[in-house]
């Protein structure tokens, strides 16, 4: 149905899947959501960058029919609405979608539309890669020994929501019920969050990451947490995420203990080491011996906090993409936020969402535009024809706006 809140594409096929696979047409309909803040500069900048490598890739043989879908403060403003269902109705029958950020307040008002995405269209892996791009700025002496892939769980943990005001009803409800029947004393001017995580959501986010890991030939997956504090929350993630590892991939794994016991701590080379760390350790480990991680698997909150780090370690987050993946769809999109005090600017690095798109490419199947794009980043990188987040560490760099950067790199694709 077409409505008022969007625009439909006339033309273009949609993407279907047989059994598990995608079937792409080569005029794939793709949603996007522009996105709060300076998401239209980096949507902008970026979808010219996505039709040239097609274009070129393809010798014009496939093409994207963009899909404009609403969501965030413009649809608010225009049409009364934060995130229309025709938006996750799109999406759903689509399947692949591509997304700008959106604005969260901070302490009151709307929930996260982000998180409402991901948990609606059960999204329940968010993928992120972060790796070093030659030349660009780090503060650390050897960014280029951080490649990690965060699987990151998407839809529990405290971002379920279960969340009650200091003084409110139900807050002292809680609070009443909690001190009667568990006998735990808990201040009366509290705020209250739950943190429910299963075994669901834990397994089917480790199986994902053990099976990429296995079949990108990575050495190994793991399993970040806070469990000596959390015991039944974070440390059952552990748990639950070593018994996926026995039960379903006992042929392709091993763990940390059975290489010292069984291999004197050299393991053998066609077998994942799982490992589980403390995520307080893993935040200095990151830092420290980053070429001992390849796959890191973590509750909602921990991967939240983890992507961002890992992203300044290579350079910040102008360059740190991501991918939510479900089952059913999938939307891609920047770790960063909408950074509004650059808003409309023209400012920032689109990097971020042009490699989501690399990433989207991959999901497709459309390696070779996917590729173009990564050799025409790296090249204007290295041209130091960059941003003002790269430019301002990089002796002797060009400046450039964010669409400047996205013209350099359609430049330099042929
Ligand atoms: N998935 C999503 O849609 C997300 C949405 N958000 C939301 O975004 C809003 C703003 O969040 P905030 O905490 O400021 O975090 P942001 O990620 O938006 O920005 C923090 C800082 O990161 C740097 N940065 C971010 N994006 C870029 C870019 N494209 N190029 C270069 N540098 C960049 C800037 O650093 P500097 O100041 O050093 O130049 C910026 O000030 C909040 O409402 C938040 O909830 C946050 C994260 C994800
Ligand atoms: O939804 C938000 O506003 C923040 C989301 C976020 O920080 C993230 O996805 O990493
Ligand atoms: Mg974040």
């Amino acid at each position: 149905m077409v409505t008022k809140t969007q625009k439909l594409s006339k033309e273009g096929s949609a993407i279907t899947k047989e059994k598990t696979h995608l079937v792409v047409p080569n005029d794939p309909i793709i949603p996007f959501i522009s996105g709060d803040g300076t998401g239209p500069d980096i949507w902008n900048a970026s979808v010219r960058v996505f039709d040239a490598a097609v274009s070129i890739a393809y010798k014009n043989k496939k093409r994207v029919h963009w899909l404009e879908v609403l969501a965030g403060e413009k649809t608010f403003n225009e049409c009364g609405e934060w995130l229309p269902g025709e938006t996750l109705k799109a999406i759903k029958k689509y399947k692949v979608a591509i997304k700008g950020p959106l604005t969260t307040p901070v302490g009151g008002g709307i929930r996260s539309l982000n998180v409402t995405l991901r948990q609606e269209l059960d999204l329940y892996a968010c993928v992120r890669p972060v790796r070093y791009f030659e030349g660009v700025p780090s503060p650390v002496k050897s960014p280029e020994k951080l490649n990690v892939i965060i699987f990151r769980e998407n839809t529990e943990d405290v971002y379920a929501g279960i969340e009650y005001k200091k003084g409110s009803p139900d807050a002292k409800k809680l609070i009443a019920f909690i001190e009667k029947e568990f006998r735990v004393k808990i201040r009366k001017d509290s705020g209250i969050g739950i943190k429910p995580i299963s075994v669901t959501g834990t397994k089917r986010l480790v199986r994902r990451a053990i099976q990429y890991a296995i079949d990108k030939k990575l050495c190994s997956v793991t399993l970040m947490h806070k469990g000596n504090i959390m015991k039944y929350t974070e440390g059952a993630f552990c748990e639950w995420g070593y018994e996926v590892a026995r039960e379903e991939f006992s042929k392709s794994v091993i763990t940390e203990e059975e290489v010292q016991k069984k291999y004197n701590g050299k393991a053998p080379k066609n077998k994942v080491v799982i490992k589980d760390r403390i995520a307080d350790a893993m935040f200095q480990q990151v830092l420290l011996r980053p070429d001992e991680y390849s796959v890191i698997a973590t509750p909602n909150l921990n991967g939240d906090y983890i992507s961002d780090a890992c992203a300044a370690q290579v350079g910040g987050l102008g360059m740190a993409p991501g991918a939510n993946i479900g089952d059913n769809a999938a939307i891609f999109e920047a770790t960063h936020g909408t950074a509004p005090k650059y808003a409309g600017k023209d400012i920032v690095n689109p990097g971020s969402v042009i490699l989501s798109g690399v990433m989207m490419f991959e999901h497709l199947g459309w390696d070779k535009a996917a590729m173009l794009i990564i050799t025409a980043l790296e090249k204007t990188i290295r041209q130091k024809t960059v941003t003002y987040d790269l430019e301002r560490q990089m002796d002797g760099a060009q400046l450039l706006k964010c669409s400047e950067f996205a013209d350099r790199i359609i430049a330099n694709m042929s």
